[in-house]
């Protein structure tokens, strides 16, 4: 039997909240080590011709069955409810399958998908844990809310819920598995190669059409066009992010539209995709810790009226945001610089971090420095915290202005208290902000010191709960190709559908 395996990684929006909404202004997002996983099995156990199953079996009544039939106007995929009467339609997976045949039978041939289809499909859906908050699994079986307590818990595991009703942690699942999911179906489909998921070329063609086609269909199914962040970064990994044109969208956001306008509007040739894609990594000896924050208060939606005080202050949201953006862009500026000055000098690099690690950020201009080289590390680290602090002074400024909670008072209180951490350079509240999430960059030491103490200080916050992550930066940038037997649960999981290597 063969199958495909695609995984791809979730985000988190350090800088350019809101500004990303606008070309003029570019966004820093991280790609996560956290990934959705999916695998796509021709001809296993009891399938059928022409017809596509999708399972989702960490959630209660999520599997979803689709027949696919060759008409005189084009390959049409129905969904066949009775098959799993009390799964509600799924529009996200249900638009992946549908518009990504349309295209595969448009650029291949209807024949070509339906040989394709002659054994059936099998599809399942896994994501890690870190996309669902695990607080109140822990909390039941009387566990911390610590890392250690997390890889206690089966990877992939049961959410116990539905789709509808579990609690998310803004790692942005439905990016990350719309990404997963057109992938997997166009190398499926043979649209794209599977090598070429492993070159770090972002202008690769085959990449440029799983973005375009992911972009759409993840439009489309929210019923509007965002920024594009967290797509693009499922599929490039972290990276600064310029975003396109919604106007590129509009001929196919349409109910109706001729199937060339479909193949010439996501095709890798054309121009109207103007997003722009620099690939980052942090800098060396450093990492990007999360959390999952509940602090009491669901966060509203924030974006129309953040967007609404910028129309009616024109003068003023455009002074905030210039100096937001060149903040942001101090940022990506500082992890490149820091990272050239540790591959120049790495010995001064690494003597400089250790000494570093023993303090907070804030005491780190009397740190003694024993060459010209290591005072450069130091200004550099200094310069990057600083930063963070004024972004997140103006992001909270522009919170007041726009009266909307971007970074609310239980949010700056918790930040302040992990950012006093010996070891912290900064962090702030992720994406749009609100009270479910922060973010912290942190030093890296071999026995995880300023982690743990990071933890030590959220655990003893007693208003509010605070459950770390497991996710770091993806250093398999964004969307690849795996080997299903190596990722841990997923071959227990796959055995449920008769899918065995
Ligand atoms: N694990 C999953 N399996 C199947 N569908 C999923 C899964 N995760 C997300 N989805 C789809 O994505 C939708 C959630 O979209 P949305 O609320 O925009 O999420 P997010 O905040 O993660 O972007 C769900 O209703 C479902 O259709
Ligand atoms: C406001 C934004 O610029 C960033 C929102 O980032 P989040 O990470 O908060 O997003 P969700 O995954 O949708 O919850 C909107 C956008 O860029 O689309």
């Amino acid at each position: 039997m063969s199958a495909v395996c695609i995984s791809a990684p979730g985000k988190v929006l350090i800088a350019g909240g809101y500004l990303v909404l606008d070309p003029q202004y570019p966004g820093l997002v991280i790609a996560t080590s956290s990934r959705f996983h999916v695998v796509i099995a021709e001809g296993s156990a009891q399938a059928e011709s022409n017809v596509i199953e999708v399972h989702s079996p960490q959630f209660l009544n999520a599997s979803w069955t689709y027949k696919i039939d060759d008409h005189t106007d084009g390959v049409k995929v129905q969904e066949l409810h009775d098959r799993n009467p009390q799964s509600s339609p799924n529009k996200f997976v249900y638009l992946a399958v549908q518009r990504v045949i349309a295209y595969a039978a448009l650029v291949k041939s209807a024949q070509f998908v339906q040989d394709k289809l002659s054994k059936g499909l099998k599809i399942v859906i896994a994501g890690d844990n870190d996309f669902y908050s695990q607080r109140a699994k822990l909390k039941a079986l009387g566990l911390p809310p610590t890392t250690a307590s997390l890889h206690q818990l089966p990877p992939l595991g049961p959410t116990g819920t539905t789709l509808r009703d579990v609690h998310k942690t803004g790692l942005g699942s439905s990016a990350a598995l719309i990404t997963a999911l057109v992938t997997a179906l166009l190398v499926q489909f043979s649209v794209i190669s599977k090598t070429a998921l492993a070159q770090d070329d972002v202008r690769h063609p085959d990449l440029t059409i799983a973005h375009n086609i992911s972009q759409y269909v993840h439009c489309y199914a929210q019923g509007k066009i965002g920024s594009g962040f967290d797509v693009s970064s499922a599929i490039y990994g972290s990276h600064v992010y310029t975003r396109f044109d919604p106007q590129i969208l509009k001929p196919i956001m349409e109910d109706q539209f001729s199937p060339t306008t479909l193949t010439e509007v996501l095709s890798a040739s054309n121009d109207g995709w103007n997003c722009k894609v620099e690939p980052v990594t942090l800098p060396p000896r450093m990492k990007i810790l999360l959390a999952d924050v509940d602090a009491g208060s669901d966060t509203p939606s924030l974006v129309g009226k953040v967007l609404k005080w910028r129309q009616q202050n024109k003068d003023e949201a455009e002074s905030l945001w210039n100096a937001i953006d060149s903040n942001n862009r101090s940022l990506h500026t500082g992890f490149r610089a820091l990272s050239q000055f540790a591959a120049a000098n790495k010995e001064s690099y690494e003597n400089l971090i250790a000494k570093a690690v023993m303090s907070p950020a804030r005491d780190w201009p009397q740190v003694a420095t024993a060459s010209t080289e290591q005072a450069g590390v130091l200004n550099g680290l200094i310069a990057l915290h600083d930063t963070t602090e004024r972004i997140r002074k103006n992001m909270r400024h522009m919170g007041e202005l726009a009266d909307v909670p971007i970074e609310p008072l239980q949010q700056t209180r918790l930040l302040d208290l992990s950012t006093a951490v010996p070891g912290v350079v900064g962090g702030g509240v992720p994406g749009a902000g609100g009270f479910d999430a922060i973010w912290l960059l942190v030093l890296e030491t071999a026995d995880g010191t300023v982690e743990k103490a990071v933890q030590t200080v959220w655990s003893t916050i007693y208003d509010m709960s605070v459950t770390p992550l497991l996710a770091r930066e993806s250093l398999e940038r964004g969307v690849r190709s795996e080997d299903w037997q190596r990722i841990p649960g997923l071959g227990e999981i796959l055995s449920r559908f008769g899918i065995r290597s």
